[in-house]
């Protein structure tokens, strides 16, 4: 009967008729479709322990990572989002539970939410997932924000950016009355760089970057990066047409907020990776499924 179950979630079923009591469903392993017949009770029982089974596979299938990613995402929306609101949608691999788990209570419970994307990425996320997709135009007020971050400090001073989305990741996060922050415990950093070793990336206009380049060096020392594309040949292009330069810092603690200011002072720099006082909270996952919350420790 489990296996069954299984079939009918991986493979997709019909509940044929009004009043349902019969099964279709395509086993997975031989391909070939059945058909049983079941008092409709038995047939829900049957139904909702296949839900059961499947989540347990889904989770069991998830890498320590992912299910940390996953802990954190969905206790953070269960925690924060409420009917009608207006919700940023962050970018990364982090997000996507989070994204997966407001569908779930969009149907479930209902909620009428509006979503803010941050980058092409959750756009796509929003649509693939039915959720109402909205932009700042109509909507420059947000409840609550929610993204991922490649770490966190103990004053909750992120660096993001990692996929490249920073720039509109803080302007949704700006636009938010609350912003939360969810990832996994490798994100967790007594100081920036102690975990983190890409640098912080600067967004900057392409024609621009070897100055900037030279300014931050001359001025701060460390080593600037202008980040390559994979697939691609020549350098990464953000969503706005922007190169980025991953700042690998000399290693010492530093005024974050000091520097931000003066980095988004150099022209041509489009925005930092540095989201300093931003953040209301971290939701920090564990692979055991277990999430540490974290607030500004002074
Ligand atoms: O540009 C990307 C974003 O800042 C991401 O939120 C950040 O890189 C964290 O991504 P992930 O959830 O994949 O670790």
């Amino acid at each position: 009967m489990a296996n069954i179950s299984w079939w009918w979630k991986v493979k997709g079923c019909e509940v044929l008729g009004r009043r349902t009591k019969i099964f279709r469903g395509c086993s997975f392993s031989n391909r070939e479709y059945f058909s049983i017949k079941l008092p409709r009770p038995r047939l829900i029982r049957w139904i909702s322990e296949a839900y059961k089974d499947v989540e347990l596979r889904r989770n069991m299938a998830l890498t320590p990572v992912e299910s940390a990613k996953k802990a954190a995402a969905c206790l953070a929306v269960d925690d924060y989002v409420k009917d009608n609101k207006i919700i940023g949608i962050g970018s990364g691999s982090t997000i996507v539970y989070a994204v997966e788990r407001l569908s779930e209570r969009v149907q479930q419970e209902n909620l009428k939410l509006v979503c803010i994307p941050t980058s092409f990425q959750a756009r796509q996320l929003i649509l693939q997932h039915n959720l109402t997709l909205g932009d700042l135009e109509t909507n420059p007020s947000i409840d609550l924000a929610i993204d991922g971050a490649d770490e966190v400090d103990n004053d909750l001073t992120l660096i993001k950016g990692g996929g490249g989305c920073l720039t509109q990741e803080k302007i949704v996060a700006s636009c938010a009355k609350e912003f939360i922050v969810i990832c996994d415990q490798g994100k967790d950093s007594m100081i920036l760089g102690e975990k983190y070793k890409k640098g912080i990336p600067i967004e900057v206009i392409p024609m621009a970057y070897v100055p900037i380049r030279n300014k931050i060096f001359s001025r701060y020392g460390g080593e600037l990066i202008l980040r390559m594309g994979k697939a691609k040949a020549g350098p990464v292009v953000t969503d706005n047409g922007n190169f980025i330069l991953d700042w690998q810092f000399p290693q010492v603690s530093l005024d974050w907020d000091h520097i931000n200011k003066e980095l988004k002072m150099i022209p041509g720099v489009v925005e930092t990776g540095l989201f300093v006082g931003m953040a209301t909270k971290v939701f920090i996952g564990r692979s055991d499924g277990t999430v540490k919350e974290k607030l500004k420790s002074r």
